[in-house]
């Protein structure tokens, strides 16, 4: 649960591509420890604002503080590798040939040596290093539910546990805060309560702060302490799951249909 203080804060964030203004002045506070849904109709701006807060488009006007620092104007790899800051995106990727540890042990391995060439060195704290990774490897592989699988190239996985996968795969770097766009997108209802309690074993066990972004709107409001609710690119409501649900501007801009 959270302590109350700021993880992420945006301030006056504005996106326009041409005539679309895709975001008009957003503000969200996000606190640490706490599961921020973030729902909205198609093109809302709920994928832009995560584009514009990870570094992956330049925001037009506005701020994006992490932990008090502003970060709005830093690399997306600066982001992730200094702030312990990441996103998943609708797609998923894994590394198909290789197996679910393999999977994540070069996740690791990619974010904590200090560039690609280190990666090959195999010295004494490069085999400690890598024999930390395999250990978390193995955990997350348990905590995700993948061990039955966890022998297959992820590409023979179904769609559904490659999600868990690659979900695990942003752990393995110990992150702080995860921004999660459809993590329950196109995969079934086994895999979602799997998805479901491994997000919220890494927010209450690991401490993970998340801001999700899904369309299951009964899944996210249990899943959520917080929900922000965008239309047209503007911050429509930002309260509690059950007076989101109740609202009757977000009830006629989304829920109601
Ligand atoms: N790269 C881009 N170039 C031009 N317009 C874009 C681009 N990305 C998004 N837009 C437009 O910006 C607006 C907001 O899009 P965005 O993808 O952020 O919405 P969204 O709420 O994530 O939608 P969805 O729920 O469908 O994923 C939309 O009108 C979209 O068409």
């Amino acid at each position: 649960m959270t302590d109350g203080t700021s993880m992420l804060r945006i301030e006056g964030l504005r996106k326009n591509y041409g005539a679309v203004a895709a975001l008009q002045g957003v503000d969200i506070e996000v606190r640490r420890g706490e599961v921020l849904g973030l729902i909205g109709p198609n093109g809302s701006g709920k994928s832009t604002l995560f584009d514009c807060c990870t570094g992956l488009q330049k925001s037009d006007a506005g701020r994006v503080l992490l932990k008090g620092i502003d970060i709005t104007d830093w690399p997306m790899n600066r982001i992730a590798r200094e702030g312990r800051f990441l996103r998943s995106f609708q797609k998923t990727v894994v590394f198909p040939t290789l197996d679910c540890e393999e999977n994540l042990v070069l996740a690791g391995q990619m974010s904590s040596f200090p560039n690609v060439l280190s990666t090959f060195w195999i010295g004494p704290s490069a085999k400690r290093r890598v024999s930390a990774l395999r250990k978390r490897a193995k955990e997350l592989i348990e905590i995700t539910g993948l061990s039955r699988v966890a022998h297959l190239p992820a590409g023979n996985m179904s769609g559904g546990q490659q999600k868990l996968l690659q979900f695990a795969s942003m752990l393995m770097p110990e992150p702080e805060l995860i921004l999660l766009d459809e993590p329950l997108a196109g995969i079934n209802p086994i895999l979602i309560e799997k998805v479901i309690q491994s997000i919220e074993h890494a927010n209450r066990e690991l401490g993970v702060t998340f801001v999700v972004i899904e369309h299951n709107t009964d899944v996210l409001m249990n899943l959520s302490h917080r929900v922000v609710v965008l239309h047209q690119g503007a911050k429509l409501a930002d309260d509690t799951p059950e007076a989101v649900v109740k609202n009757p501007e977000v009830i006629e801009a989304y829920l109601g249909g």
